[in-house]
C-alpha cells in the first residue's frame, strides 16, 4: 500500500497508508472526524484553496520517531534552477513592507521566498523524509501526498519544529515559534547568539504577537489556559528560536484537534497581525503559497490529534525532478531587510542540506 502520510515527533509517529476517501473540501474532513473517522494530510496556507486531506485505509501510531527498514533510493544531486523572487527583490519587498508597517498598515507581516531545485533523477519523498528525521535530534518530520488537491502526485516533505496544536483527551497544547537566529559551530558564538536572541526587543515583539493571538483564539475553547510570561530558547540543527509552550484544558472534550487547528490557522508566525491585512499583503506580494505555511497533521476518530505548522519543507513535483522549498520570516517596523534575507537563507538549510554531497 502506498505511503500517503507520516508525521514524526520525538516520542511517537503516525502513518497513513492508502486512500479510503479524499477530502479536497475541508468541511467534509471535519464531518468525517465527527463521524469517528481518521483524517490525515495537509491544509493549505489559504483556506479558500483545496485541502489535501484523506481518510487513509491504514492508520497507525507507534512510539518513537518514524524510521523505515525499506531500502530507499539515494537522493540525487540537485542544482538551483530559480529563486522566486530574486534575493534582491525579496530585500526590496521587505523594505517596502517595513515602510507599510511604519505607516500603520499592520503590525507584523510574514514574507517568504522560494528556491526551486532541479534533480538529475527523481527525488524520492520518503528518502527526503528519512534524511530529515535522522538528522533532527527531535525526530521531527512530515510527508503528505498532495494528490487530493490536484494535480496528483505532488508531495510536501519537511521537518517543522512548530506545533500548531495537539489535543489528547481534554488537554490542548500549542508550541509557537517566532524570533530566529542562525546557529554557529563555535560554542562561544552559540552562547552569544542565543543570549542576543533572548534579549532582542525586536524578536520578543515578533514573538508576542503570535502568543497573544493564540491565547485569544484558544480562550473560547478552554476551561484553563497556561501561557508563560516570556518565551524560552529552542533550537533546531540550524537555528535558534524563541518559543512558548502553551497548555490548556478544553471546556468541551468533543472539540477535535482538527477543529482547533482550523481555529488557530494561520497564526501570526506565518501570516501576521492583523491577520486580514497581513494576508492581503502576502497575497499581493507573493501570490499563492500553496501548502507552505499551512498545517500538516492528523486527527483520529476520537478527535485526538496533532498538527504542525508546514514550514522547513520542500514541495516535490509529481515526476520528482523539481523541488520547491519556501522559507519566510516575520517583518516588524524595525526589521533589517538584509538580515531578513539571511534569515530565510538559514531556514532553507533545513531541507536543502539533505542534498549536500
Ligand atoms: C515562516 C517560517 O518560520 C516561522 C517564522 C519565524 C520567524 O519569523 O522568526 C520563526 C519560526 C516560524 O514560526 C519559515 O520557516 O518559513
Amino acid at each position: 500500500m502506498t505511503l500517503e502520510f507520516v508525521l514524526s515527533r520525538q516520542d511517537h509517529h503516525v502513518v497513513g497508508r492508502g486512500v479510503r476517501h479524499a477530502f479536497p473540501d475541508i468541511a467534509d474532513a471535519v464531518a468525517a472526524v465527527r463521524d469517528g473517522r481518521n483524517v490525515v494530510g495537509a491544509i493549505p496556507f489559504d483556506m479558500s484553496d483545496a485541502t489535501a486531506l484523506i481518510e487513509p485505509e491504514e492508520f497507525y501510531r507507534l512510539d518513537g520517531p518514524w524510521a523505515t527498514v525499506d531500502a530507499l533510493p539515494p537522493l540525487p544531486t540537485v542544482t538551483v534552477a530559480r529563486q522566486i523572487p530574486d534575493p534582491s527583490v525579496h530585500v526590496q519587498r521587505v523594505r517596502d513592507v517595513v515602510e507599510q508597517l511604519k505607516a500603520g498598515v499592520a503590525e507584523k507581516i510574514v514574507l517568504a521566498r522560494a528556491i526551486e531545485v532541479s534533480a538529475e533523477s527523481p527525488i524520492n519523498p520518503v528518502s527526503v523524509l528519512s534524511a530529515l528525521v535522522s538528522r533532527d535530534p527531535m525526530g521531527n518530520g512530515f510527508l503528505a501526498d498532495l494528490s487530493p488537491a490536484a494535480p496528483a502526485g505532488r508531495h510536501i516533505v519537511g521537518s517543522s519544529p512548530e506545533l500548531l496544536v495537539r489535543k489528547r483527551g481534554n488537554i490542548v497544547s500549542c508550541h509557537p515559534f517566532a524570533g530566529t537566529a542562525a546557529r554557529s559551530t563555535d560554542p562561544d558564538e552559540e552562547a552569544r547568539i542565543s543570549a542576543a536572541l533572548a534579549a532582542s526587543a525586536k524578536d520578543q515583539a515578533e514573538h508576542r504577537f503570535v502568543v497573544d493571538e493564540i491565547r485569544a483564539a484558544l480562550t473560547p475553547f478552554c476551561e484553563t489556559l497556561e501561557v508563560p510570561e516570556s518565551p524560552q530558547l529552542s533550537s533546531t540543527p540550524q537555528l535558534w528560536h524563541l518559543s512558548t509552550p502553551i497548555v490548556g484544558t478544553l471546556a468541551d472534550p468533543a472539540t477535535s484537534a482538527l477543529d482547533l487547528a482550523l481555529a488557530l490557522h494561520p497564526t501570526a508566525a506565518v501570516a501576521g497581525v492583523p491577520r486580514a491585512a497581513a494576508m492581503d499583503t502576502i497575497d499581493s506580494v507573493e501570490g499563492s503559497r500553496g501548502f507552505y505555511a499551512g498545517a500538516v497533521g492528523w486527527t483520529d476518530g476520537s478527535g485526538d490529534g496533532e498538527w504542525m505548522v508546514t514550514i522547513r519543507c520542500v514541495e516535490l513535483s509529481a515526476d520528482g525532478l523539481t523541488g520547491t522549498a519556501t522559507a519566510g520570516g516575520g517583518i516588524v517596523a524595525d526589521s533589517d531587510p538584509d538580515a531578513e534575507l539571511d534569515e530565510t537563507t538559514a531556514k532553507f538549510r533545513t531541507v536543502l542540506s539533505v542534498f549536500d554531497r
